[in-house]
């Protein structure tokens, strides 16, 4: 039988898909597991490598595509991220859904593999909002800020293009927005846990 089906986050840097995926797997403890992306960025302070990202070199993430270790990898913001099989297998030989954090180009690219996600899009209230949530979250230079919020417009536009996302969710009020998110995911919620049921 097939296991359930992943869910992929995207949507603007600062729109809050981290804050999100983070308090679903939390709640949902043994239903959710996370694809660890790998990327060439430098760690964040707090942040763990192989739990939020695997952190490599340039050379490293080349050598790893080159070897056909990704299903999918994007320039974002001047690093490279990646899926690699193994980040996605490792979730889901646990029969968890697994949780992609992807740019638009991975969605993209995700569409052409046989993964069959639910597409989920979290964007901010506005660009103003978007700006002050990343610069109080105290993590960018100026000129990595200024970068993610030119993306920012343009993955604010994919977003509404009909047919590229399952559900769009406004991370407005965050509790609202994590409630939106818990309905749209629900279905697959109740398939993993009905399948652990003894
Ligand atoms: N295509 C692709 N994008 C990724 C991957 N991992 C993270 N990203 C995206 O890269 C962008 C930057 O991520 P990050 O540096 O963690 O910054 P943040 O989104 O501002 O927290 C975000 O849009 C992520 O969704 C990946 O494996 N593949
Ligand atoms: N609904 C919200 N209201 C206020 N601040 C928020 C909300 N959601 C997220 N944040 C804050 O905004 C910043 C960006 O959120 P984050 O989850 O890191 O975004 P992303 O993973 O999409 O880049 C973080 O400092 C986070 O604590």
């Amino acid at each position: 039988m097939a296991g359930p089906r992943p869910v992929v986050f995207s949507g603007p840097s600062g729109a809050g898909k981290s804050t999100l995926l983070k308090k679903l797997l939390k709640e949902f403890d043994g239903v959710f597991g996370f694809s660890v992306s790998h990327t060439t960025r430098k760690p964040r302070p707090g942040e763990e490598n192989g739990k939020d990202y695997h952190y490599v070199s340039r050379e490293e993430m080349q050598a790893g595509i080159a070897k056909g270790d990704f299903i999918e990898s994007a320039e974002f913001s001047g690093n490279i991220y990646g899926t690699s099989k193994a980040a996605v297998q490792a979730v889901q030989a646990q029969n968890l859904i697994c949780i992609l954090d992807i740019d638009m180009q991975g969605v993209k690219s995700i569409r052409k593999t046989n993964l069959n996600p639910i597409y989920v899009s979290i964007q901010p209230p506005s660009m103003d909002v978007l700006e002050k949530r990343l610069r109080a979250r105290q993590t960018e230079s100026e000129e990595s800020l200024q970068k993610r919020l030119q993306v920012a417009l343009i993955e604010m536009e994919f977003s509404k293009e009909a047919g590229q996302f399952d559900v769009v969710i406004v991370n407005d009020i965050l509790d609202e927005a994590y409630e939106k998110l818990k309905a749209a995911l629900l279905q697959e919620i109740q398939k993993v846990k009905n399948s652990t049921k003894v």
